[in-house]
């Protein structure tokens, strides 16, 4: 089973308007880097999607940081997966970390989103990982089970495979901090054994999980060398054009190496 790689990009609360057009246009300079056998993806601020519609290089495509599950209604502040599947998005992240821990999103919660999403025709991110307290517990493999048991748990068998898994451990978020790849691939072929056991081989060989957590241009390729590793989630590296070429290039090279 071959899958294709994914590089994409979480900014995050970062940039307004005027700064993603200018990241679109730099990008677009060098856009022969996103020519090759990957998918590429930058996920804005609700407020940049439209600009980042129709400034970002063909290959490049939209995704959102988050989405609310209901269709519509009185749901201040909250926006629906058919509103960003109009704008033009593919991917929705669901169940990042931050959200989890800033924002109270429970595994019940996170699930209902990963059903929206795909409801809607668009790919879902769905963010697993432990935070450092877990992972000193020797609890990481139970974490990340139970967080993508609960986030699937209402998906057909014959759609799982279009989601797309990110493993981002906590304590590695913005911290400069990796696990090693070797590490980060035991963890991920554990969450495919997950998905294997709840949805079929068939799922869990299409699906594609990502690595997620300090990743830079420098390291990125050690972790989609490995086997189950499919391409990467990027916060802070994702925000400068240069660094989010350098990664494409990686990414690509990996892919057809
Ligand atoms: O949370 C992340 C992506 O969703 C990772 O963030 P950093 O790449 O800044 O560590």
């Amino acid at each position: 089973m071959t899958r294709r790689q994914l590089l994409a990009g979480n900014w995050k609360m970062n940039k307004t308007v005027a700064e993603a057009r200018a990241f679109a246009e730099a990008i677009g300079r060098q856009a022969d880097a996103f020519a090759g056998e990957a998918d590429f993806a930058v996920c804005p601020p609700f407020t940049a999607l439209h600009v980042l519609r129709v400034t970002l290089p063909a290959r490049v495509a939209l995704g959102a940081q988050n989405v609310y599950f209901e269709p519509k209604g009185a749901f201040t502040g909250e926006v629906s997966a058919e509103m960003l599947a109009e704008a033009g998005v593919r991917y929705v992240i669901v169940g990042h970390s931050e959200r989890r821990h800033l924002f109270g999103e429970t595994d019940a919660l996170v699930g209902k989103k990963v059903e929206a999403v795909l409801g809607a025709g668009m790919t879902p991110i769905l963010c697993v990982g432990e935070d450092l307290r877990e992972r000193q517990l020797g609890h990481t493999e139970r974490v990340v089970e139970r967080q993508t048991k609960a986030a699937l748990a209402g998906v057909d068998a014959g759609r799982a495979g279009e989601v797309v898994i990110a493993y981002e451990p906590v304590w590695a978020i913005g911290s400069g901090q990796t696990p090693a790849p070797e590490d980060a691939q035991r963890v991920v072929a554990h969450i495919r054994r997950v998905v294997e056991q709840e949805k079929g081989k068939e799922a869990a060989g299409r699906v594609r999980i990502l690595y997620g957590g300090s990743v830079t241009a420098d390291n990125i390729a050690g972790f989609t060398a490995q086997p189950d590793i499919d391409g990467a989630l990027v916060g802070g590296a994702s925000l400068q054009p240069d660094g989010f070429v350098r990664m494409a290039k990686a990414i690509t090279k990996g892919a057809s190496a």
